[in-house]
């Protein structure tokens, strides 16, 4: 059985407040975008192994125990007698991007081991199960336009669509660890909530849908910021840093002419929305 994760970007993000746990409560907007890698399981026999698992493309950093889609059949495996299986992943996501890529394929294998061996989880208990993995997993169960709140694990379906608008998704060569990104922050509620502003046509977006990581993370690292000036100077109707970045994104009424050459030695990608 083969599945395909798919990245996401915020539209505005807002750090609201320090947890207890050490986490921190936010209020954002995910939305899927289709950058996709792609995620096989099938029976492993003839092993004495519980599982195998292979990457290609992008390589990720860390032990195979401690790969996201590894975490998530052993989180399945405490609880349901699972056989041993061997993983095809096939990574196309920029990694520590800020676009959910390890998210989505602890996610995505959630989904897929309930599926493959009829485990008859809901979406709701696969969401608990995500919120194990990780902040930003559960939003990849149903994978829809969403408002978040908590940490990233409540949800407010609501209805937006950037349907017929391109998106140019960028990623200079800087990794930002979303954890030291947090600590730069100093948590606020919003004047405004997310959840009004979306609701605005996107050509108000600009200076009013903001990502709170922006000031800290440009500042530390120059380039970024200039990488989202030339957004707009590329033409963007918005542009805005995803996640904790180092990934940025422009929305656009008609796709950008050779991006490579304005951003160049960038991840590069550009697709209808
Ligand atoms: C910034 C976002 O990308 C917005 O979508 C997410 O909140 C980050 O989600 P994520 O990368 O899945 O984060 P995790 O891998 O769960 O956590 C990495 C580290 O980020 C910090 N963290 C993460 C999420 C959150 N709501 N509060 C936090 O303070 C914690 O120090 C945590 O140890
Ligand atoms: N399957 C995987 N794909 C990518 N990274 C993985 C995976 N499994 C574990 N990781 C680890 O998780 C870290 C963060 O992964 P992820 O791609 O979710 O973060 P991100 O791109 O910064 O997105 P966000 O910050 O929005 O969650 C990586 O640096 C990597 O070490």
């Amino acid at each position: 059985m083969i599945v395909f994760p798919n990245a996401k970007i915020n539209l505005g993000l807002n750090i609201t407040e320090k947890r207890p746990d050490g986490y921190h409560n936010l209020e954002t907007v995910f939305y899927p975008v289709h950058i996709e890698d792609a995620l096989e399981v099938v029976p492993l026999n003839d092993s004495d192994k519980e599982f195998n698992l292979q990457v290609f493309g992008t390589s990720i950093a860390g032990n195979p125990e401690d790969n996201l889609v590894v975490k998530a059949y052993y989180l399945l495996k405490e609880r349901f007698n699972l056989p041993a299986i061997s993983i095809f992943l096939q990574k196309n996501i920029p990694s520590g991007a800020g676009m959910g890529g390890g998210s989505s394929d602890g996610a995505f294998m959630l989904k897929l081991l309930n599926d493959k061996f009829s485990l008859n989880l809901s979406d709701d208990e696969l969401e608990v199960f995500a919120a194990k993995l990780g902040a930003d997993c559960p939003f990849f169960i149903k994978n829809k336009p969403t408002f978040a709140t908590g940490t990233g694990n409540v949800f407010l379906e609501i209805n937006i669509s950037l349907k017929g608008l391109y998106i140019l998704i960028i990623k200079p060569e800087i990794f930002v660890s979303t954890r030291d990104a947090f600590s730069l922050i100093k948590p606020a509620f919003p004047e405004k909530s997310i959840k009004e502003i979306i609701q605005s046509p996107v050509e108000e977006w600009k200076d009013n849908l903001i990502n709170d990581f922006e000031k800290s993370v440009f500042a530390q690292y120059p380039e970024i910021g200039k990488a989202k000036e030339k957004l707009y100077e590329a033409g963007a109707i918005y542009a805005s840093m995803s996640g904790s970045g180092s990934s940025l994104y422009g929305l656009f009424k008609a796709p950008v002419e050779n991006p490579e050459l304005i951003f160049q030695d960038y991840f590069i990608w550009q697709g209808e929305l």
